[in-house]
């Protein structure tokens, strides 16, 4: 079941096709990465399925439905930009923002209280934004976004300007979110997050949808059939079905390869013409990260 449907949206901004027939699936209870290089179309995106911007063409469909301006209630918003009133107090600003998505007086406070309290920013209640630092902001941010329990949560660069605490704290947040439930877009260049976080990924290039599906799928996809193995003694003669790319000193006293097989051969061929052959300490497959995938995917669609 998904969660959000964009169908073959189409965006022009004057002289500039900002998304090219872009067509997503979330699935319910994902992580779902939107990825892309600089320029690519993913705000843009964004924008349209929280309705700040139309499509010129297409459509979006949350929960099974054409999008419509009560979904906003369902949907939790982290732009990238980040937008709290400076000059008002923060206490005052979340209650204000949250009645805005629905909630009343009393549902706020008490979603609130649990959250300042979870978060240990009791204190801040009454101080006004501006005299926040940028990460204390965002903190107060992110809680605007998900104070809704929003079944659709979207985040854009979430841990940009955090410290490593506090990107764990959110890290953990996003985490226990899709635990009870709820699904989470984000959109980052961090490639390390997206490897750590996301289920799915989509990856927006030149506005068109160039890559989509599991991360287990797109890293199959992309596989070298590339081994690593860790070993004394020389490696001669091995079949010439096995390519040996790379060897070079793992310490004072292994050497590490990098071999390549065809993809149709068995790695148990490989295992065994190695220990044949030399001492292995370590051996395993070169699964490619998703830097990897990303700067290949962008480069197979650069022409
Ligand atoms: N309001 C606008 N008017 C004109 N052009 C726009 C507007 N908003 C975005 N664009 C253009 O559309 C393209 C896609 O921009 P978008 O912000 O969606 O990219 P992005 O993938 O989010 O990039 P980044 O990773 O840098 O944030 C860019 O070329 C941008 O200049």
């Amino acid at each position: 079941m998904n969660i959000l449907e964009t169908h073959h949206i189409v965006k022009q901004y004057a002289e500039h096709r900002a998304l090219n027939d872009v067509s997503l699936s979330v699935p319910k209870g994902s992580i779902f990465g939107l990825l892309g290089p600089n320029g690519a179309g993913k705000t843009s995106l964004i924008r349209i399925i929280n309705q700040i911007t139309g499509p010129d063409s297409g459509d979006v469909i949350l929960d099974g439905e054409r999008l419509k301006p009560d979904h906003i209630k369902r949907i939790g918003y982290l732009p990238e930009e980040r937008g709290l009133y400076k000059k008002m107090k923060v206490g005052e600003q979340l209650l204000y923002l949250a009645q805005l998505k629905g909630l009343s007086e009393k549902q706020a406070m008490e979603k609130l209280k649990i959250w300042f309290i979870k978060f240990d920013i009791k204190t801040w209640w009454g101080k006004n934004v501006e005299d926040l630092s940028k990460g204390m902001q965002q903190k107060v941010q992110f809680v605007a976004t998900v104070m809704h329990e929003p079944d659709l949560i979207i985040l854009d660069e979430p841990f940009s300007g955090f410290d490593p605490i506090n990107a764990n704290l959110i890290k953990d947040e996003i985490l226990e979110l899709r635990d009870k439930g709820k699904t989470i877009i984000f959109s980052t260049h961090r490639m390390e997050s997206v490897e750590e976080l996301c289920d799915h990924i989509a990856l927006i290039h030149k506005s068109k949808k160039v890559l989509d599906g599991t991360k287990q799928s797109i890293k199959e996809q992309f596989k070298t059939h590339t081994y690593h193995v860790e070993y004394q003694g020389t490696l001669s003669d091995l079949p010439p079905a096995f390519t040996v790319l790379e060897t070079r000193p793992a310490d004072d006293h292994f050497l590490r390869a990098n071999i390549q097989i065809p993809p149709d051969a068995a790695v148990n061929d490989l295992i065994r013409h190695l220990l044949d052959r030399v001492a292995v300490r370590s051996f395993g497959e070169n699964i490619p990260s998703m830097n990897d995938i990303f700067i290949r995917a962008v480069g197979d669609h650069n022409d």
